[in-house]
């Protein structure tokens, strides 16, 4: 009992203490809360990470660069947005994830995700710590030049913190194998040489790896379909809504139409569209990743199909299985509500953080099966790993060998996860169960590399 409340004590204290450091960053102290309601029965087990200090100095970036990034837009006006990059933890491998250009970005954001970053990392069993970046600049409406000018400019401050065993950064919102060749360009002009491994994303005509663009969506599906799979259900004959339309959202429609699911809608920050038919993926991706259009367009090629104003109302649409892919706190309480008496059977975290603290424990508390986040959506950033592999044995491995370890990669998360929940006492709660096993590898090398 003594132990208990010391470990209750312990987790109470520390949470103060990052509160009142931090306490405008509501979305950092959020996914605070998300992993430290997990963590108690670890403490119980392990008080050598209370005498080492470990909560106090996992929640404390290793270091947050910011930054001017000042670059001229196509009328010759001077224009200034920030950077950022956070270095989160690096005791597992060099820091590792990727950068958003976001009018929303800001430090808060960049905290939060570079945290959850690190015990995604984690979980993948790849050498790799935690960290992201980005800016508050807005690539809608922007001329090609124009991003290409603001890339440039933000990796030339960028470029004297990163390097292949330092950090790598790779894509993430507003931020794709286009940006990522800026990037990669300007980095290597100003350094003068050719380092394959210092970002991930790239072209795989140049340097990158196939299957990175796909790995995210796909490896949510992998993950959400061996959660269905402990269950004795599958993806087949699902009915699937996915939220956004970008990167993972595509990828996730794909891979779940792949596996006989038959996915009835998709948004964006506009709107989303209700397909009776299905949702035609080709037409998606032509839209999203070609044209850049907004997803209302798609009605103009499915006649059948139906376009709503508004990003959350994607949610009041009865489905099995439901897939955020879009941004954070996107499905709220009310949302899952609503789900939850349309009879949806699982919620699997594609975009990081989707759900709010209330949503997820709506989910919980009626039976829903929950995929999270930093175990469901580990797949990008473990093809990047694979990527920083492959550039440094200077080969390419192809398609099928890439999509077969990333099966893998996915198996043996939701493996960890859902043993470390049996282990410490919430079978089935792959919430805790994902932060429990991500949270043991980063304490455990914590101690081992002494305090600092
Ligand atoms: N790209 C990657 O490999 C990885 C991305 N993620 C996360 O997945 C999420 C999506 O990232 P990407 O697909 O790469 O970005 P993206 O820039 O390719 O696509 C984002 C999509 O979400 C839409 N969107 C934005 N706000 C929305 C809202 N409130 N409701 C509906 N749609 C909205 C945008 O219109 C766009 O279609 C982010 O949370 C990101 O951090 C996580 C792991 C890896
Ligand atoms: O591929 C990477 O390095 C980063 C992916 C990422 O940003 C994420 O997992 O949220």
């Amino acid at each position: 009992m003594e132990q208990k409340n010391r470990a209750n004590d312990y987790v109470h204290e520390v949470y103060e203490l990052v509160k009142k450091r931090n306490p405008e960053e509501k979305e950092f102290l959020q996914a605070i809360r998300e992993i430290f309601d997990s963590l108690r029965p670890v403490f119980l087990k392990h008080p050598e990470f209370i005498h080492n200090g470990i909560l106090e100095r996992i929640t404390e970036p290793d270091r947050v660069i910011t930054f001017r990034v000042s670059w001229e837009d196509d009328t010759g006006k001077v224009q200034v947005n920030r950077g950022f990059r956070v270095q989160f933890n690096n005791s597992m491998g060099p820091y590792k994830g990727g950068i958003r250009f976001h009018p929303t970005v800001n430090s808060s954001i960049m905290k939060f995700l570079a945290f959850e970053q690190t015990f995604k990392n984690a979980l993948t069993g790849q050498p790799i710590g935690g960290g992201k970046g980005g800016s508050d600049f807005n690539p809608k409406g922007k001329s090609e030049r124009e991003i290409m000018r603001f890339t440039q400019s933000f990796i030339t401050e960028l470029s004297k913190y990163i390097g292949s065993d330092m950090d790598v950064p790779a894509g993430d919102i507003g931020v794709g194998k286009r940006e990522i060749g800026y990037m990669f360009g300007q980095y290597n002009r100003i350094k003068g040489g050719y380092e394959a491994g210092v970002f991930t994303g790239k072209d795989p005509n140049h340097g990158g790896s196939l299957g990175r663009k796909e790995a995210t969506g796909y490896g949510c599906v992998y993950f959400v379909e061996e959660m269905l799979k402990g269950n004795g259900d599958s993806f087949a004959g699902k009915t699937v809504s996915v939220s956004g339309s970008g990167n993972v959202a595509t990828y996730a429609m794909e891979k779940a139409v792949e596996l006989g699911a038959n996915v009835l809608a998709c948004s964006d920050s506009s709107g989303y569209i209700y397909d009776p038919n299905g949702i035609d993926v080709e037409t998606v991706k032509i839209l999203k990743e070609l044209d850049n259009k907004r997803i209302q367009e798609y009605t103009k090629f499915h006649k059948q199909a139906k376009y709503h104003e508004g990003c959350t109302g994607i949610w009041s649409i009865p489905c099995d299985i439901a897939l955020p892919c879009a941004t954070q706190n996107e499905l709220e309480e009310k949302d899952a509500r609503l789900l939850i008496a349309n009879g949806v059977k699982a919620v699997g975290e594609g975009a990081n953080m989707p759900c709010t603290e209330e949503a997820v424990l709506a989910f919980q508390a009626n039976g829903v099966l929950f995929a999270p986040a930093k175990a469901a959506n580990a797949g990008g950033v473990a093809v990047s790993a694979m990527e920083m592999s492959q550039n440094s044995m200077r080969l390419s491995w192809t398609l099928d060998e890439v999509d077969e370890k990333l099966k893998i990669v996915m198996k043996n998360i939701h493996e960890s996860c859902h043993d470390a929940a049996t282990r410490f006492g919430y079978p089935g709660n792959l919430v805790v169960g994902a932060n429990i096993a991500g949270f043991l590898k980063v304490a455990d090398a914590m101690v081992a590399h002494g305090i600092h």
